[in-house]
């Protein structure tokens, strides 16, 4: 939707990518939060290729979200170093690994930046973008443009640190959330309900720098002397999740069983309902 072409390769390819880009515009469409033209003119400007060179030769950007595997990603970018220009720019669609790392051998290390969407990435407004040591600034300003273009909602992300930004905080409050079950403090429900209803709720509205500049700092810090020496602070993953591990109990993957036992129609509930809600959120935003 930025007036750009979008080719994507795969060495897979038995895969449908554009039948699947369709399929979420048509969901969309069925939640008015896109119409025919928009899917008319996204069909048009997206394509598949089966030839890498044909694929990248004449891509400002590319993108690289193979599978989480270092030696796979590294010899990826060599091959894209060898067919694009100096200028293309080489971004890594990784969560996990240090985009530093996977640019280790490029001969061009300027160009480089980690562009991580989030899940699902046609309805979550957020890319991190993390800058290497060597990324450009140039690069990492032009591709926020094009991202916001998009309509996205790119950050910046300093420094290449696990985690990034997103997932740094994401997990401090999974490790929290774990941990008042695994001391007994409150069932797995009950977590998730306390934060879905109470802090859950407004984080949209008001984040936790936002919040505290309400409250007053004073009184944050007032907060954190008295608390953070009971917040759980283990380098360790939770004893509770590596024994739920251990018993097979996965979540969706093993039928439904984790923290939670959960139906079929349960887990169909909770897909179909985050796209719903996103969509929602999506449609609230334009209003
Ligand atoms: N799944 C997510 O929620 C999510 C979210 C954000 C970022 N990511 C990142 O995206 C990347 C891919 O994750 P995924 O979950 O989509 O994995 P996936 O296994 O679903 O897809 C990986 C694809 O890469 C293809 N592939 C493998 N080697 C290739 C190569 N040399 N050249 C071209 N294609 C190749 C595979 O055929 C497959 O279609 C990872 O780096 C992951 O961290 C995933």
């Amino acid at each position: 939707a930025a007036g750009k072409t979008v080719t994507l390769y795969d060495t897979n390819i038995g895969i449908d990518p554009i039948g699947k880009v369709e399929a979420n515009i048509d969901i969309m469409i069925g939640k008015c939060a896109a119409d025919e033209e928009y899917k008319k003119y996204v069909l048009e400007h997206i394509g598949f290729c089966s030839h890498l060179q044909k694929a990248v030769e004449e891509a400002e950007l590319v993108v690289e979200c193979v599978f989480e595997d270092m030696q796979i990603k590294r010899g990826v970018f060599a091959e894209l170093e060898a067919l694009c220009g100096t200028e293309t720019v080489f971004a890594t669609n990784t969560s996990v690994m240090s985009p530093t790392e996977i640019a280790e051998d490029l001969k061009h290390k300027g160009r480089f930046i980690g562009m991580h969407f989030w899940n699902p990435a046609h309805l979550m407004p957020l890319v991190e973008l993390v800058k290497t040591k060597e990324t450009r600034q140039d690069i990492a300003e032009l591709c926020a443009r094009e991202l916001r273009q998009a309509g996205k909602k790119p950050v910046v992300c300093e420094k290449d640190v696990p985690g990034f930004i997103a997932n740094r905080l994401q997990h401090a409050l999974w490790r929290e959330a774990v941990s008042l079950v695994e001391h007994g403090i409150a069932d797995a429900q009950t977590v998730d309900m306390a934060l879905k209803y109470g802090p859950g709720l407004r984080l949209p509205r008001i984040a936790p720098l936002e919040n505290a500049d309400m409250v007053g700092l004073d009184l944050t810090l007032s907060i954190h002397r008295y608390v953070l020496k009971y917040l759980e602070d283990s380098h360790e993953p939770s004893p509770l999740l590596e024994e739920l591990v251990n018993e097979g109990r996965l979540g969706f993957k093993s039928g439904g069983h984790g923290f939670y036992d959960l139906s079929e129609r349960e887990m169909l509930d909770r897909t179909v309902g985050l796209n719903e809600y996103l969509i929602d959120q999506i449609n609230k935003e334009k209003e």
